[in-house]
């Protein structure tokens, strides 16, 4: 039986309970579960630290992906290589098809943070650490990552491999920019450090060949990341703005004031958006307002941001800095709407300290029609695209989604060799538009207008990130990104029998 929207009548019914009742498992089941896992791997964590076991685990973890690696390279290389990591665990809406058919390696074993270097202001962690288990560790002893992206479960080795994003990008960059050296397993089982300003070609290139590869080039087993000093407080101002054009000027000249440590934006329709700025602080003079925002009872982050929007005034305020960083977390961005009373005041008093869900336990549970009727509507996009082609980007957004409200995250790209392109010989401030919702008009097709997205993005030079759905050909795939250090680089290190190419990896079909 059939429907006047060409859509099954079960499929009807079931999207209908999806939105209506799916808070029931997700607030019975899943939110206890992520209370508790939580818990134990803060525990485990604290005592792994305590007794300073990792550095010496460490070694013989490499060791054992070494042996996996040279034991692939002995046999007949008809399957290639990838990390073992289960994909309903990754940062995605996707799963990665490749892995039933890749030899797996163990490269999810590497869950520690090894060493705080203070003098040298870095920290050498393992690929799997994720940046909640380093705000954990690195706040409370006075020092930061300067860039932290905001989920509290993204990892280390996914935003290496990958690509990271955060609010503090207008002065550090992507998290590439801020990392020093790679520990790399390559596909002859050998362990290279590829290092920041040597003067090795092979090592200097592979330094810079890593970010975006998508575990391609060889296995990350450990990286060094710079520190800064941080303070206990973000001091926070939200300047309302309005429309587009208001918007991209905004985020301009904030951008470019040196004081400013965090820039952000967020575009809550054709009217009405909000600039952040916020710089490290010790805390409030008398009369100056705290807001403990990641607390349990407190509003989502963006429903409070969307208030002082509505009101037109700017507001100043003290966010504490993990609060500050996890903004983002507790509401999922504003995907938590599959709790469709998430941010009552009353669910947020009784329930809220179980919130969030863990995504990972959020996507192992979205199978079947539940999945297909996400993938109908739902956009979830990053488009890292110039700044100066924002009020003209978002309007194309507008008139291809209509979701609202979009993320603004502007970010220093320095011209480096490597994946992005961007060789203008300067640093060019970036902006990353983030689109995640459903989309309401009627003539949305994923695949069409993923395509008009893309082909918008490569022609203002701008790049996606890869976590997200991409429907280019491998020909508009490698018109957006520059191959050329990447095929040196897979030659050199014997890469192509041993791993697939990234766009084979990201490919709609390499992805369920
Ligand atoms: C550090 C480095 C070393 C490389 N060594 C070799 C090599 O020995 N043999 C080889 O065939 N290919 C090498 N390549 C790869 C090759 O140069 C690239 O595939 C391609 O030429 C990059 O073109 P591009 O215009 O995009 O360079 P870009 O990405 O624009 O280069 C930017 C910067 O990267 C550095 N760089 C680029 N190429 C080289 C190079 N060959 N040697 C030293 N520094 C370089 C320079 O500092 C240059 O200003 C190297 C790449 C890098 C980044
Ligand atoms: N603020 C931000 O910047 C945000 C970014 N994201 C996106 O999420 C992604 C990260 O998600 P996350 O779940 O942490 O990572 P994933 O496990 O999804 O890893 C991303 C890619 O990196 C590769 N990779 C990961 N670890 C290693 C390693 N140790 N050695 C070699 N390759 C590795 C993976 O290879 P393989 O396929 O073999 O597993 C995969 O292709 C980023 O790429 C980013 O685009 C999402 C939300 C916010
Ligand atoms: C650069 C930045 C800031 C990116 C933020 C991206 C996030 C908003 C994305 C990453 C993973 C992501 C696609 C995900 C989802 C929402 C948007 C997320 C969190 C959800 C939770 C939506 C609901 C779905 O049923 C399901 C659980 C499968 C996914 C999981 C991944």
């Amino acid at each position: 039986m059939g429907s006047s929207t060409g859509h099954p009548l079960s499929e009807i019914i079931l999207e209908f309970l999806l939105h209506h009742l799916r808070w029931i498992p997700v607030c019975f089941i899943l939110l206890p579960l992520s209370f508790i896992y939580d818990l134990i791997t803060r525990a485990r964590n604290r005592l792994v630290h305590y007794v300073n076991s990792a550095p010496r685990a460490h070694d013989r973890k490499v060791a054992k992906i070494q042996g996996e690696v040279r034991e692939w390279a002995r046999g007949d290389k008809k399957k290639k290589m990838c990390n073992a990591r289960s994909g309903w665990s990754t940062m995605s809406f996707r799963y990665p098809l490749y892995k039933n058919t890749s030899t797996l390696i163990s490269t999810n074993s590497l869950i520690d943070i090894l060493e705080v270097d203070e003098e040298n202001r870095t920290i050498r962690v393992e690929p799997m650490v994720s940046m909640g288990d380093i705000t954990n560790y690195l706040l409370p002893r006075g020092y930061s990552l300067p860039i932290v992206p905001e989920l509290d479960d993204l990892t280390v080795g996914g935003m290496i491999n990958g690509c990271g994003v955060e609010s503090s990008g207008r002065k550090y960059g992507l998290f590439q920019h801020i990392c020093v050296s790679y520990e790399i397993v390559t596909a002859d089982g050998s362990l290279v450090v590829a290092k920041k300003g040597t003067e090795d070609a092979e090592s200097q290139g592979l330094f810079y060949g890593i970010p975006w590869s998508h575990g391609t080039l060889g296995f990350l087993v450990a990286a060094t990341i710079r520190i800064i000093p941080c303070k206990p407080f973000v001091k926070m101002t939200y300047m309302p703005v309005g429309d587009f054009k208001d918007m991209t000027a905004k985020l301009q000249s904030e951008s470019t004031v040196s004081e400013n440590e965090f820039v952000e934006g967020i575009q809550f329709s054709q009217e009405m958006g909000v600039v952040m700025k916020g710089r490290f602080s010790d805390g409030p003079p008398k009369n100056g307002e705290i807001n403990a925002i990641g607390k349990w009872h407190k509003p989502w982050f963006y429903t409070h941001v969307e208030g002082i929007g509505k009101k037109n005034e700017e507001v100043t305020e003290y966010i504490p800095l993990r609060d500050y960083y996890h903004r983002h977390s507790k509401s999922i961005f504003w995907e938590l709407e599959i709790i469709p009373f998430g941010n009552n005041v009353l669910f947020r008093w009784v329930y809220g300290w179980l919130c969030p869900p863990k995504i990972s336990f959020l996507k192992y549970t979205t199978f079947g029609a539940v999945r297909r009727i996400y993938e109908r509507r739902h956009v979830l996009q990053d488009m890292l695209i110039p700044l100066t082609d924002l009020e003209k980007g978002l309007q194309v957004f507008h008139d291809k989604t209509n979701i609202y409200p979009v993320w603004l995250c502007p970010f220093n790209l320095p011209t480096c060799p490597g994946f992005v392109k961007q060789k203008s010989g300067r640093n060019v401030l970036y902006v990353d538009v983030g689109v995640y919702g459903v989309c309401k008009k009627d003539d949305y097709d994923p695949k069409k207008t993923t395509r008009e997205l893309e082909e918008y993005v490569r022609s203002v030079e701008g790049v996606q990130m890869l976590y997200a759905d991409t429907y280019m050909t491998r020909e508009e795939f490698y018109q957006m990104f520059d191959s050329s250090l990447y095929e040196w680089l897979r030659v050199k290190l014997n890469a192509k029998d041993a791993f697939p190419d990234v766009y084979d990896k990201v490919k709609k079909e390499a992805r369920f």
